[in-house]
């Protein structure tokens, strides 16, 4: 999908039934006029009674009707076709979002995206509930509105043919305007909307550093650019209205003119025949009018759906999973087959990995902090695609499985879980199937540890927490994360160790809960810990995105230096 023409072209019925009611409107106004005229003209002309023209005012009364719901028909068939727009688009973006979170949320700003399916797929709306339907109008009405009117008096009908082409030049003069214009508004409604998410998100950040006026001033000066351009396409919407009323009234004027030299000067033409070309002529040039109008909100959202076009064309390194299933609750032969990932053009890199990790093996992953260690905990996660080389579950290439399935083998234990707003029960229960009894929820919190905590708290398991209930320190969320796991049960489990300092017991704690759900699982840890570390079957050492060195905690001490230094500050400088 290119443009908005092109989706407008493909919802044919609705066009054909939009020029059908075209087809109506332009009748009923051709008969309208007629029957009005013909009323006035026997009325003050003919001097009929009024019972004599009841039967014409009873015509003009049904063609009035007909024109309404013509109308009513033309604006709920638009908006029809917008929502239906409006849901698709968004739909698509949702998708695109949703289906690569991660490769998603490493490119622009939260704020601007929401921005984006809000504001940006609401401004597609005018195009079709709007500029649509009266484009479609404006193909018939005005010929046949012209064509009856050269019929009765040519003189007039020239007028109009040689004033009606200033409308559309205004149009498109305007109109390229209005499409520039409306891109600007709408990035920097993405601008404002991102920043503004992004200082709500760090207003305790940016308070304690002081700088929470200055931002103040960056959103007031973000808003302001928003409210600038809201303005210039607002100065363009009323000049272009401005011009076509002038160039309405003077064409019609002229017509005006025209006629009445006609009838009172020379007498060539009839009261009847003028006063008919008369009221038509403002209809055939309000026509055309409405369409300079919606000409303008037409261009503002091409230039809209442009920015929401460009947004689902950006291409990004995309997980495509497979239909293989996984059948096996086993931990699987893992193999990292010349493995390379890049953030982008001159970014951060992880460079060709290769290395075999063996079934309930527990690995370390260890480095300097910015070596690359999370980007390859997000690799074997599958929540990254290699740029080339491949991960091997027993022999075949992990995006070959299905994407559920793997998700089902695995649990990842971040430093930073997400806590969602509900009970601590809740919480957990989301480690396990659709049906978690209480027993297991408890179960699994004991196995994490985290049972002293909860019962020590008045409503136990019922306890609010996340957003909107009580606040958890960083080692709590890892050990619900880790009841979550205990639930869940995967065969390989990635853990990101905490880098801040927990105290002994929680250390402990942590560690024996690790080394339970390990019996039944490769676990596959980013080690600060030398405790860790030392008691990995296998250590892979990082060096600016390269395995520069794997082994056992002997092995690397004995054979790589920067291992060993690195060692010896954590323990404090001795290199021993
Ligand atoms: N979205 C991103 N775009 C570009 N570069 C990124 C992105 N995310 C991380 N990086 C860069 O990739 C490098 C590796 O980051 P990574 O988080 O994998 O390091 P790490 O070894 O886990 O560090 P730490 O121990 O400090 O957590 C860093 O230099 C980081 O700045």
């Amino acid at each position: 999908m290119k443009s908005l023409k092109e989706i407008a072209s493909a919802q044919k019925k609705d066009m054909l039934f939009l020029f059908m009611v075209a087809v109506v409107i332009g009748t009923a106004i051709v008969f309208q006029a007629f029957l009005l005229v013909k009323a006035v003209d026997g009325v003050f002309l003919n001097e009929q009674s009024i019972s004599q023209v009841l039967p014409t005012l009873g015509g003009l009364f049904l063609v009035l009707l007909v024109r309404t719901i013509g109308n009513y028909w033309k604006g709920k068939r638009g908006i029809e076709m917008a929502t239906k727009v409006k849901r698709h688009l968004r739909k698509e973006l949702m998708e695109k979002y949703a289906k690569n979170p991660l490769q998603s949320s490493l490119r622009g700003q939260t704020g601007g995206k929401v921005s984006m399916m809000m504001d940006a797929v609401d401004e597609v709306d005018n195009y079709f509930s709007k500029y649509i339907p009266q484009v479609i109008q404006t193909t018939f009405i005005p010929i046949l509105i012209l064509i009856i009117v050269f019929t009765q008096h040519v003189n007039s009908g020239l007028i109009m043919l040689v004033t009606a082409p200033f409308i559309p030049i205004f149009m498109i003069v305007i109109g390229m305007k209005t499409k520039v214009k409306s891109e600007e508004q709408m990035d920097q409604l993405a601008a404002f909307s991102g920043r503004f998410l992004d200082a709500l998100q760090g207003l305790t950040t940016l308070k304690l550093f002081g700088q929470a006026k200055r931002q103040k001033e960056t959103i007031e000066n973000s808003s302001l650019g928003f409210r600038d351009a809201t303005m210039e396409i607002l100065k363009v919407a009323f000049t272009s209205s401005f011009m076509l009323e002038v160039v309405t009234m003077l064409s019609i004027g002229i017509v005006a003119l025209e006629l009445a030299i006609q009838l009172i000067v020379y007498q060539s033409i009839s009261f009847f025949t003028a006063f008919f070309v008369l009221v038509l002529v403002p209809e055939f040039f309000s026509s055309l009018k409405e369409l300079g109008t919606t000409f303008h909100n037409g261009r503002t959202s091409m230039g809209a759906a442009k920015k929401v076009f460009e947004e689902l064309a950006e291409e990004e390194q995309l997980v495509k999973w497979g239909q293989m299933a996984i059948d096996h609750t086993e931990p699987p032969e893992m193999e990292l087959q010349n493995l390379a990932f890049r953030y982008g053009e001159d970014q951060f890199s992880i460079n060709n990995i290769n290395e075999k990790i063996t079934p309930y093996s527990q690995i370390a992953i260890v480095g300097r902090s910015g070596s690359g260690k999370t980007t390859l905990l997000h690799l074997l996660a599958g929540l990254l695609a290699p740029e080339e080389g491949e991960i091997l579950l027993n022999g075949q290439g992990l995006y070959r499985y299905r994407e559920k399935d793997w998700f089902d083998q695995l649990g990842y234990i971040t430093q930073d879980p997400f806590i969602f707003s509900g009970t601590i029960a809740e919480n957990i229960s989301i480690g396990g199937g659709e049906h978690v009894s209480r027993e297991e929820i408890e179960k699994a919190a004991k196995q994490a540890g985290v049972d002293d905590l909860v019962c020590s708290l008045d409503k136990g398991y019922d306890t609010p927490i996340g957003e909107a209930g009580r606040g958890l320190s960083g080692g709590e969320k890892q050990r619900l994360a880790i009841a979550r796991a205990f639930l869940k049960k995967p065969s390989v489990i990635l853990f990101d160790e905490p880098t801040t300092g927990l105290d002994l017991q929680t250390e402990k704690i942590l560690q024996a809960s690790m080394k339970q759900l390990a019996q039944h699982a490769t676990v596959i840890t980013v080690a600060h810990r030398l405790h860790t570390i030392k008691h990995a079957d296998k250590i892979l050492f990082l060096e600016k995105g390269r395995l520069i060195a794997s082994g056992s905690h002997e092995e690397l001490m004995e054979s790589v230096p920067a291992y060993k230094s690195m060692v010896s500050v954590q323990r404090g400088g001795t290199a021993s």
